[in-house]
């Protein structure tokens, strides 16, 4: 399929739902999701509410292409996960990594407003103790100074596998790898907000590219990404942009489509959420297992959205459709 679902089409089986998190994650307690049914299966419409409306179609791209074409051939059938820890205190870092049996990666939260760099020392050498490779992310958080003394405190005990997004701009980012040449930087914002998505490889400001699906536009847009990213060498660490299970079902897809795969992936957020739309899969040694995931009509009622808030969702549905359909008329070849 080449050609969009009308917006009947994809509104029809449409349902909203209001995920409660764990824990405070990106600033939030709870994530909403639209949730639409096509030929295919399921798909998952979950722009960040603070998105604009042209941003957040390249989502509703991605929820199409799931649910109207399906997932592209897989390569392999299992995916390693690496543990996602928020910027919690480090005392509860156990109970958090008990949730992620046989990870042998973590990725650590750190730079959160209102903490400082011991609380992310403390953290990260927390989690040490129990996962040895560990990754953090500063979501843009540190200027280029507060990166290279923060990168210097966190490898002090340990080594880093990388630093994902430790400065917002490109240009900052380049300075760190440059300053600070024996950490790797990952770039995520600079890649899934950029209207040139290679840019910061160009700049030379990342050793590796965190992917998404949602915010890429889909699988194939992922996959077509990470072809171009490996012509710069950089390879790929597939992520999730805190998605429910069908999200996660998609992410998992595109990274077992990948050729090459050398990064546990961002993809076990599952854990992050108190109920999701489908039975939780728990990584099994360290992966997730590929599946597509039908949302459990009980689940999706228990976790369903207000009514005010579904008529948000459709009417930002509504306005993204609108986007998809002034764009390139061949969206999905
Ligand atoms: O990469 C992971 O381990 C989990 C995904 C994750 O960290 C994120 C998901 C969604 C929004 C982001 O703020 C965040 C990230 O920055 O990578
Ligand atoms: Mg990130």
């Amino acid at each position: 399929m080449s050609s969009l679902p009308t917006l009947d089409e994809v509104l029809a089986d449409a349902v909203v739902v209001s995920l409660p998190m764990r824990v405070r994650f990106r600033g939030i307690t709870t994530r909403e999701a639209m949730l639409v049914r096509g030929p295919a299966g399921w798909g998952e419409f979950a722009p960040f509410p603070e998105y604009a409306d042209d941003e957040a179609s390249h989502w509703l791209q991605s929820a199409i292409e799931a649910a109207w074409i399906g997932p592209p051939p897989t390569l392999r059938d299992r995916v390693a996960v690496n543990a996602t820890v928020p910027a919690v205190d480090a005392a509860q870092v156990p109970a958090l990594l008990g949730r992620y049996p046989g990870a042998r990666t973590a990725k650590v939260k750190v730079a959160e407003r209102g903490q400082n760099l011991a609380d992310d020392v403390a953290r990260v050498n927390a989690v040490r103790a129990h996962i040895p490779c560990v990754r953090v992310d500063a979501n843009g958080g540190w200027t280029v100074d507060e990166a290279v003394t923060a990168l210097h405190a966190l490898t002090a005990d340990g080594p880093l596998e990388y630093a994902e997004q430790p400065c917002a701009s490109v240009p900052e980012l380049v300075e760190v790898r440059r300053r600070v040449p024996a950490v790797r930087v990952a770039a995520d914002e600079s890649i899934r907000r950029a209207d040139d998505p290679l840019k910061v490889v160009r700049a030379g400001g990342a050793d590796i590219a965190v992917v998404k699906v949602a915010p890429l536009g889909g699988m194939r847009r992922l996959l077509a990404l990470a072809d171009e990213l490996s012509e710069y060498g950089v390879p790929v660490v597939v992520s999730s942009a805190l998605d429910t299970a069908v999200g996660i079902a998609a992410g998992v897809a595109a990274a077992a489509a990948l050729p090459d795969l050398h990064f546990a992936c961002g993809l076990g957020t599952g854990g992050l959420f108190e109920s999701d739309v489908a039975e939780p899969r728990e990584p099994v040694d360290g992966a997730l297992g590929v599946a597509s995931v039908t949302p459990d009509p009980a689940r999706v009622a228990d976790l369903a959205a207000t009514p005010e808030r579904a008529r948000w969702w459709i009417e930002r549905v509504r306005r993204c459709h609108g986007l998809l359909e002034q764009r390139d008329p061949q969206l999905f070849v």
